[in-house]
């Protein structure tokens, strides 16, 4: 087992050559700005998704409760920054660009940009850690819709890789832990030592866990399960190490939608949260690791409801912050693309990965994450094998 003290250090890597690619871009879910934009949003989101009625009203309410304003979109600015600063300080020269599935800015249009900058190999980077149709295909169904846009219009055709998803990267689940360890710190003495550990995700439904991931993994939660229980372990690990102290920690789930006669992956946060306050715990800290930035999702199913469910239960909560735009994630963002790169060259580099998963695969391969929902049609999807 790798000691968790282990500062686990990037592999230095002496090059700054991003060549064959000659553009990053970050693709994101993309959120409202202001309270006329709400709605069109949450269509954009849910088109042709069989997503109730009543389910859409409610999630409205949540971002109206913000002024109509996800915090989605200045999260990747700050991100985007960190990211130009980082590869600034380390001479990667890789023009950075930005779209979203959802909202503007659009991937078409970034995607656009980048074809009438004449650049031709592009490598993304998707705000979404781990393996699933919403969290993986879905982004590279939504590139190929968007090239193939761009291609009716004519345009030189763009060649478009993803990174591999970054779940059991040092650069993700450090700044993680560190940051439980300070929600942990944030809780009243007398319960700290008591304290256990809620990793949140959201939910999916349970037929797109099983069949998340390469089709050998296929079968109870899947991929995305598997991925999740490692990173939750290690960021418990580390928790452990740095406090001394062996807690009892759980991967729980969030901001389930859909029919409820559909199951989808449980327990749900607040019924945790009554689960754990009935069996005697002093108090729990939520660590969402499921995402990347503290988005709407973070702040109104956890800070909002599930902190109101805690308050009505008498039992202390605190929450950690996602890795949003810490130096260490530009720094995984850095070495992934330099890995990747060096891959295409020819080359077999470091391949830089935590725990007993190892690094993820750089192309999806035939069958990875298929659409759960049998009445969908399938798709193109761009960056990998079908
Ligand atoms: C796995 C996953 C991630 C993590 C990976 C990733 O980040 O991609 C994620 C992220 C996000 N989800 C978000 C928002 C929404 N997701 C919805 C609906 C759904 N999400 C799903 C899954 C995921 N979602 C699923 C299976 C549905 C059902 C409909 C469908 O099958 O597509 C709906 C519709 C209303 C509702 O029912 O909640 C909304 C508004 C925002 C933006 C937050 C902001 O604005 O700050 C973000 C980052
Ligand atoms: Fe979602």
């Amino acid at each position: 087992m790798p000691d968790p003290r282990d500062p686990h250090p990037l592999p230095d890597r002496p090059d700054a050559d991003a060549g064959p690619y000659d553009a990053l871009l970050l693709l994101s879910f993309g959120g409202p700005e202001g309270p006329d934009d709400v709605v069109p949003f949450l269509e954009n989101v849910t088109r042709g998704r069989g997503i109730p009625r009543e389910r859409l009203k409610e999630v409205g309410k949540h971002y109206f409760l913000f002024g109509g304003v996800s915090p989605i979109n200045a999260q990747n600015r700050e991100l985007l920054d960190a990211l130009r600063k980082e590869f600034a300080e380390h001479g990667l020269d890789l023009p950075l660009y930005w779209g979203n599935r959802n909202w503007a800015p659009y991937l078409t249009d970034a995607l656009r940009e980048i074809a009438d900058a004449g650049h031709h190999r592009v490598l993304v980077l998707a705000t979404s850690a781990y393996a699933s149709y919403s969290g993986c295909r879905q982004y590279r169904e939504n590139l190929a819709a968007s090239l193939a846009v761009l291609a009716e219009e004519g345009r030189p055709a763009l060649r478009v890789d993803k990174l591999r998803h970054y779940f059991n990267h040092p650069g993700f689940v450090e700044p993680m832990a560190d940051h439980t360890l300070a929600a942990l710190a944030a809780l009243p003495e007398g319960v700290r030592d008591g304290a256990r550990l809620a990793f949140t995700t959201h939910s999916i439904p349970t037929a797109a866990a099983d069949t998340s991931g390469p089709v050998e993994g296929h079968g109870d939660g899947g991929a995305y399960v598997a991925q999740h229980l490692e990173v939750a372990r290690l960021v418990a690990e580390r928790v452990r190490a740095a406090t001394g102290v062996d807690r009892p920690w759980e991967l729980v789930y969030q901001s389930r939608s859909g029919a409820p006669h559909i199951p989808w992956l449980e327990p749900d946060i607040c019924d945790h949260l009554e689960a754990e306050h009935a069996a005697g715990a002093p108090a729990v800290v939520m660590v969402p690791i499921g995402f990347v930035s503290d988005h709407m999702e973070v702040k109104y199913d956890l800070d909002t409801e599930a902190t109101a469910k805690a308050e009505e239960l008498g039992l202390p909560v605190s929450r950690a912050a996602t890795v949003g735009a810490d130096r260490r994630f530009a720094a995984a963002v850095r070495d992934l693309v330099l890995e990747r790169a060096a891959t295409e060259r020819g080359l077999a580099p470091v391949r830089c990965a935590l725990g007993a998963l190892g690094p993820s695969h750089d192309v999806c391969p035939a069958g990875c994450c298929p659409v759960a929902d049998k009445r969908q049609p399938p798709r193109p999807a761009a960056a990998g094998t079908d």
